[in-house]
């Protein structure tokens, strides 16, 4: 699609700092897409693909969506779900995957149900009292803006709430995960939710999309005799179908197929056993599913 003269540039909020910084921009940058080389630019046009960047804070952003300023943003999800704001996910981005998890100190035998009455420390107070609204428990919350961590040591609450990666700053403050996730979380796009879908959001989400693939397929070749080619197909079904054509060599066929980039080690073990030769492994550089 051409950028017209006559449509508004689409307007794309994305996180100025923090976690999903650094990987939203690059991911926008491998969709084609132009993005700021000096990170004290707030705002950068790419004219040629009809898209305004707005770089934000990214708990800032469902908020700019949600009130229509902005067209479509990336944020996380406990991010948006935590603003209540009045915008949805349109994607899941592969990036930025976190759990948001209860702790308390080690050895204490907390629950959900045992937090009623008691004190909790988060920076997610939207999403935490939704959580505990859904299971009737009436605590309250304590809202900090970050190392919510010390809030226990520190005696200003008795459990905390909040954003888990590889769970080591729990560990150092003495804590324990208690209770089910309250949530899964992973960089999304989102847009405003009842709204018409913005011009150029669908070559947006495709472009993002075909990031994904690119990053989580590899291109399988390999040659085989070709009264084999069917286990082998079924070994490699690809995203659609295998391409199978036929080889100088009598009797035998070359089979092109896309296959997920984890697993394809074993894949091509397989194949090998099968009797398939030649099998080559390429990066896609970009695609369009
Ligand atoms: N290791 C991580 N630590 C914290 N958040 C992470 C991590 N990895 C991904 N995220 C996600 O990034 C978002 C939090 O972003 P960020 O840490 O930038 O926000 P913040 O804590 O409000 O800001 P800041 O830490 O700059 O004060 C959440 O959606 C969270 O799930
Ligand atoms: O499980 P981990 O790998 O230890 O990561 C999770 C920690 O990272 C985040 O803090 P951040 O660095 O954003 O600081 P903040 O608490 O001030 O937001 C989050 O709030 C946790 O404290
Ligand atoms: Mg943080």
């Amino acid at each position: 699609m051409e950028p017209s003269p006559d449509r508004p540039l689409l307007r794309v909020a994305v996180p100025n700092k923090g976690s999903l910084s650094d990987a939203a921009i690059q991911m926008l940058r491998e969709a084609g897409y132009r993005q700021r080389g000096d990170n004290k630019e707030l705002i950068l046009a790419d004219d040629a693909n009809g898209v305004e960047f707005y770089y934000l804070r990214p708990r800032d952003i469902a908020v700019y969506v949600g009130e229509g300023t902005l067209d479509v943003g990336i944020t996380g999800r406990d991010m948006l779900l935590d603003s209540r704001a009045a915008a949805d996910e349109t994607a899941a981005l592969g990036f930025g995957g976190t759990r948001f998890r209860f702790a308390a100190p080690a050895g204490q035998d907390w629950s959900v149900e045992r937090l009623a009455g008691s004190r909790i420390a988060t920076s997610y107070p939207g999403l935490v009292g939704s959580y505990l609204a859904d299971r009737g428990v009436d605590a309250r919350l304590i809202k900090l803006d970050g190392a919510v961590e010390s809030a226990i040591r520190l005696g200003v609450a008795d459990a905390v709430a909040d954003v888990v990666e590889t769970g080591t700053t729990l560990r150092r403050a003495g804590l324990e995960l208690f209770g089910e996730p309250i949530l899964e979380s992973e960089a999304i796009l989102i847009a405003r939710r009842g709204e018409v879908p913005p011009a150029g959001l669908d070559q947006l989400a495709r472009r993002l999309d075909g990031v994904l693939v690119a990053r989580n397929w590899v291109m399988m070749d390999y040659d085989i005799a070709a009264e084999l080619a069917d286990r082998a197909a079924a070994l490699t079904p690809g995203f659609e179908s295998p391409t199978v054509s036929p080889l100088a060599r009598e009797g035998w066929v070359a089979v092109r197929a896309m296959v997920r980039r984890e697993g394809s080690q074993l894949i091509m073990d397989q194949l090998y056993a099968l009797g398939a030769r030649a099998i080559l492994v390429t990066d896609i550089a970009a695609c369009r599913i």
